[in-house]
Parts: structure tokens; C-alpha cells; sequence
């Protein structure tokens, strides 16, 4: 999959520009604050419909004008899809793909996937359990829709329960309230935990090849799924089990007037050589550990939809030492890429390739002729 083309109208500081990428591998270069990450969120938006940086969509209209627009055309295998994203001022954004409007960007889901990798990336190691129960979160639901409809879900169930928590002094039928909201909790609650379990487990299998191959053999990474409810076989076991939980938690739930038991305390642990990566592990064994499971997280996509997704760089590959540059470099060949870069010097490990370069000044880019190492 690839996006084939892209058209800004008032997208932060791009006025109405219009760029066709190459199908592999998208360069961009310029000093800090130019426009490269604004590139790299418009792109986001046409896979996942929302940006990686902002819940506030009228952040990203330009600061002079009302209303932006992104539309892309975009090459899915044998078929091309034209995604349209248009934002108002304090309006819900208006998504259209080939020009039926869809009800809510959740649907946009099933087309193009992308996998972006950023400095802040480094979160998912160093940062709390709901940086990465989010990072798991949209890994699974890139490859199955209908997981983030289910989370959702979830939040919902979770925040009434919680509330009803807090107000049972005042409510007589607290315990037949709480009843019917703990069957669905639990319900649903179960199902996240075996995808999130499942996805985790294929990821793991990735992350700890890929890890020891970028270290020369010199470390193991291991991730694995924590949870406060059992893992069972059957489903329907594994719901009644949790049921028992939440009972036999209740009396602290109550006087907490908060829940304990379920996926929204969920955590991934991550071991290199048998030690906690979160607490022990160097800034650089830290960055290898995240990009270890980026790379997995691309294998992961393709598996399940048989292509590769788009992969988005923003400032980490002059981060990368040179063999982790090079380990990255090798996946370029299967995917569309985009690469931000402040310097043209970071590029020297891609000579060879073919890509397209556009250098970005102020929201204005220059496209320098796609270079073909075929044709030399
Ligand atoms: N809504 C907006 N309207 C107009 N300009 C905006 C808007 N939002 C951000 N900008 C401008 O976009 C620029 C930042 O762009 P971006 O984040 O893409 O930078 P960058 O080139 O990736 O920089 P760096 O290398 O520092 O990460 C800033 O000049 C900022 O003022």
C-alpha cells in the first residue's frame, strides 16, 4: 500500500500545496519548524483519521483561515481509494472516502494502515503502563477494526461503574445496578484481554528476533502481557471467572469508588537479559527495544493484511547509530517510506536507493528530481 498523492489546503502552515510521492521511499528536509512533522500528520490522518499529535482538530487549521482540507490518493494493492479529511472551526471534522462521507473517522480504519515511529516513541518503554496499553491498543486495532469500537466501549462501562461506585451511598439498588454493568464489563472487558493477549504473543516472537539480530547476538528481549484477570481457554470460563473478581472486590471498589479488576490496568513487561528494560536498561538498549518492536509491528500488518503499511520516520534515523541505520534501511525495500531529516548529511546510508527528496522551507517545498540508482 502507498499513498500515491496529496493535496493541503490551509493545513498548519501549508497554504494549498499539492505533492506525489514516491513509492518507495519520501524524503523530507529542512530546519526545525519548517513544516516535515505537519507532512507526517497529514499523512497519519489519511490512514487513522485523527492526528498522532493533537485531539484538537482546530489546532491543526492554519492560524489565519476556518477551515483546512487533505485529500490523498492512495494505491491499496489492485485497488485505489481517494481519501478526503475536511476540518471546520468548532465543527466535527467531515471524512469522505471516494466520496461517500462516512459516519465517524473510526470507520476509516480498514484502509490504509501506517506505523510511525518518533522520539516520543521512547515512552512506550520509559513511560507508565498507559503508554503502552495505548500503543497496544492501536496496534491491534489497525489490524482489526472493530477492537477500538470495543475499547471504547469499555471506557464508557468503566467511567458509569466508576461513577456508580462513587454515588452508592445514596443508591438503595447499587448492587442490582452494579450487576447488570458488571456483565458487560466483564464481557467485553474478557475479549480486549484475548486480543490484546494474542497480539502480544506474535509480537513478542518479532520483537525478541529482531532485537537479537540488530545486538549481534548480545541481547534478549522478551515482552509479556500482564493482567490482573486469568487467562483461560474457554471464553465463557474466562468471563466467569473475572465476574468472581469484581465480587470479591467489591467492598474496595466501593470505598475506593474505583475498579480494580480488569484491562485498564494491563501492562506489557519488557526484558532484555532477563532484566526489567523500563528500569534497567540504558537509553540506547531502551531505543533498540522500541525499535525492535516497530519493525515487528510492520511484520505484525503485513501478516495480517498482506501488505506492508506505510512506515513514518519523524526525527529518529539521525538518532539511529549506523548499524541500527542499516538494519532499519534493509526493510526499505518492501514498503512506502517518509523520513524526516534536519541535516542531508544523515541520508549517506540511502545513496543507492531510489527516493524522492523534497526539501521544506516555511511551509513551501522544493522538490529535487526522484533519483533512480537503476538508471545510473
Ligand atoms: N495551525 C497552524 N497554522 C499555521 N502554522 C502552524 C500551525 N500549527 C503549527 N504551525 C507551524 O508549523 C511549524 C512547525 O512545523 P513542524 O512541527 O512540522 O516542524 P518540523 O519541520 O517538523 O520541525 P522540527 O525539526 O523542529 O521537528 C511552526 O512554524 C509552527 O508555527
Amino acid at each position: 500500500m502507498n499513498v500515491e498523492s496529496m493535496r493541503l489546503i490551509n493545513f498548519r502552515n501549508y497554504k494549498n500545496i499539492s505533492l506525489k510521492f514516491h513509492k518507495n521511499i519520501n524524503i523530507f528536509i529542512g530546519k526545525n519548524a519548517q513544516g516535515k512533522t505537519n507532512l507526517m500528520e497529514a499523512i497519519y490522518m489519511c490512514a487513522i483519521g485523527r492526528s498522532f499529535r493533537t485531539n484538537k482538530d482546530k489546532e491543526i487549521i492554519n492560524f489565519e483561515k476556518n477551515e483546512a482540507y487533505i485529500g490523498a490518493n492512495v494505491s491499496l494493492g489492485d485497488y485505489k481509494k481517494f481519501f478526503e479529511i475536511k476540518m471546520e472551526r468548532n465543527k466535527p471534522k467531515r471524512i469522505r472516502v471516494n466520496k461517500t462521507e462516512l459516519a465517524s473517522y473510526k470507520e476509516l480504519n480498514t484502509g490504509l494502515n501506517v506505523v510511525i515511529f518518533t522520539p516520543e516513541d521512547l515512552k512506550i518503554v520509559k513511560g507508565g503502563p498507559q503508554e503502552r496499553r495505548n500503543f497496544i491498543d492501536s496496534g491491534v486495532s489497525q489490524i482489526k477494526p472493530v477492537y477500538s469500537y470495543n475499547i471504547n466501549k469499555y471506557k464508557k462501562l468503566l467511567y458509569q461503574r466508576n461513577n456508580l461506585l462513587k454515588s452508592s451511598r445514596f443508591r438503595k439498588d447499587i448492587n442490582n445496578l452494579l450487576e447488570v454493568f458488571d456483565l458487560q464489563i466483564a464481557k467485553i472487558g474478557t475479549s480486549i484481554i484475548l486480543e490484546r493477549d494474542k497480539y502480544l504473543q506474535k509480537l513478542s516472537d518479532l520483537a525478541s528476533f529482531n532485537h537479537t539480530k540488530i545486538t549481534d547476538q548480545l541481547e534478549n528481549l522478551n515482552l509479556k502481557y500482564m493482567t490482573n484477570v486469568p487467562i483461560l481457554e474457554n471464553k465463557g470460563d474466562m468471563e466467569k471467572a473475572y465476574l468472581e473478581l469484581m465480587k470479591k472486590n467489591l467492598k474496595k471498589d466501593l470505598e475506593f469508588g474505583t475498579t480494580e479488576i480488569g484491562p485498564h490496568r494491563d501492562d506489557i513487561i519488557m526484558m532484555i537479559n532477563n532484566k526489567d528494560a523500563r528500569i534497567y536498561g540504558s537509553q540506547g538498549q531502551q531505543r533498540t527495544t522500541v525499535l525492535s518492536i516497530i519493525l515487528s509491528e510492520l511484520e505484525l500488518i503485513k501478516r495480517e493484511r498482506g501488505m506492508y503499511p506505510v512506515l513514518l520516520l519523524d526525527d529518529v534515523f539521525s538518532e539511529l547509530d549506523g548499524s541500527r541505520r542499516k538494519y532499519l534501511t534493509d526493510f526499505f525495500n518492501h514498503m512506502q517510506v517518509f523520513i524526516t531529516v534536519t541535516d542531508g548529511e544523515d541520508l549517506k546510508s540511502m545513496e543507492n536507493l531510489n527516493k524522492t527528496i523534497y526539501y521544506i522551507e516555511n511551509g513551501n517545498l522544493k522538490l529535487e528530481n526522484s533519483y533512480d540508482s537503476s538508471y545510473r
